[in-house]
């Protein structure tokens, strides 16, 4: 086995390639003697900066180039935020490894405040997500949400030069990159639910590639498996992403029996917002994911699905 390379297919974002490095550091630990390449591709993503990610629509609009990649046997395996990988695969690609979580919060960044509720009336928030938007502005309808794109570092540009008062950022991608004194505060569950699958790293492989499936497996962490699986099983079932305003959150219980899955879908504008939340046993992870989805279509999480779809075209 020492002689074999793994080619890493991953977008060249900061936040990117600090999680192949993770993935190249982890495969180099257990399995001394790999080599372990980094191939840096592009995706629609990198390039349509300008456009809200719900504009520019496109499930995978982070993902597909990545896959085309391992597919066309041009690098081995690709490495992805869980929050931006579609629920269904292509042909012959699977989801191969889920690693350990790091923090799945929302973090509330600001020069100048310390939380949502210290903002003052009409304050400006940046964040382009519409999960983060409805919350926001369930809470505090006053403020005024724009948009911001761009990696993490441009993103922080534009808040120090006075473009917005606070933004709003994965807790996950600040602490991976060594910069969680950006963070002002966390923000609770209760007033961000995220999205699917935020903080978590996923490695896609060919199904077919036994070889590479294998050098994977220590890299997998069960519960945060379980966790992802509710999670995507409640956004499967809406036909959601990280482009709709929905959100889903499964903890564990410390002795790990219990398996806690909260779920919200909201209007973009704050004013409808439907929660709900299920617990049981891990290993219905998936049927909680759809139990979940179903309770809040039938509270009428279709309803304001589908103006949302409108919307955005
Ligand atoms: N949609 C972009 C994206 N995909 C994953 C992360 C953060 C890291 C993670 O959730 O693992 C981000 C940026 C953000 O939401 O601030």
């Amino acid at each position: 086995m020492t002689d074999k390379i793994i080619r890493i297919a991953t977008r060249q974002s900061p936040l990117a390639l600090w999680q192949a490095e993770y993935v190249k550091a982890e495969l180099e630990k257990f399995h001394p003697g790999i080599t372990v390449e980094l191939m840096g591709f592009t995706t629609k993503g990198d390039v349509l900066l300008d456009s809200p990610l719900s504009k520019i629509g496109g499930k995978g609009l982070f993902v597909k180039e990545l896959e085309v990649a391992i597919l066309a046997n041009e690098a081995d395996i690709a490495v992805h935020s869980m929050k931006d990988v579609p629920m269904e695969f292509p042909e012959g690609l699977g989801l191969a490894v889920i690693c350990p979580r790091e923090k799945p919060t929302d973090a509330f960044v600001s020069n100048n405040y310390s939380s949502l509720d210290e903002l003052p009336q009409g304050a400006i928030v940046g964040t382009s997500s519409l999960r983060r938007e409805a919350q926001i502005k369930e809470k505090r309808p006053d403020l005024q949400v724009k948009t911001l794109r761009g990696n993490v570092n441009t993103r922080l540009r534009k808040l120090d030069e006075g473009q917005y008062d606070a933004i709003i950022l994965a807790t996950a991608g600040l602490l991976r990159l060594k910069m969680g004194d950006r963070i002002a505060s966390e923000i609770p569950p209760e007033d961000s639910l995220p999205a699917g699958g935020q903080g978590a790293v996923g490695i896609e492989c060919r199904s077919d590639d036994a070889s590479t499936l294998a050098l994977l497996k220590p890299l997998h962490d069960q519960q945060t498996a379980i966790r992802v699986t509710a999670e995507r099983a409640m956004n499967r079932r809406l036909e959601g992403g990280c482009q709709v305003p929905i959100a889903c959150f499964a903890t564990l219980n410390p002795s790990g029996d219990e398996l806690y899955l909260r779920g919200l879908v909201a209007s973009t504008d704050g004013t409808r917002v439907l929660r709900d939340e299920l617990r049981n046993s891990p290993d219905q992870a998936e049927q909680m994911g759809i139990e979940l989805a179903e309770r809040l279509l039938a509270a009428g999480a279709d309803d304001i699905l589908a103006e949302v779809y409108k919307q955005n075209g």
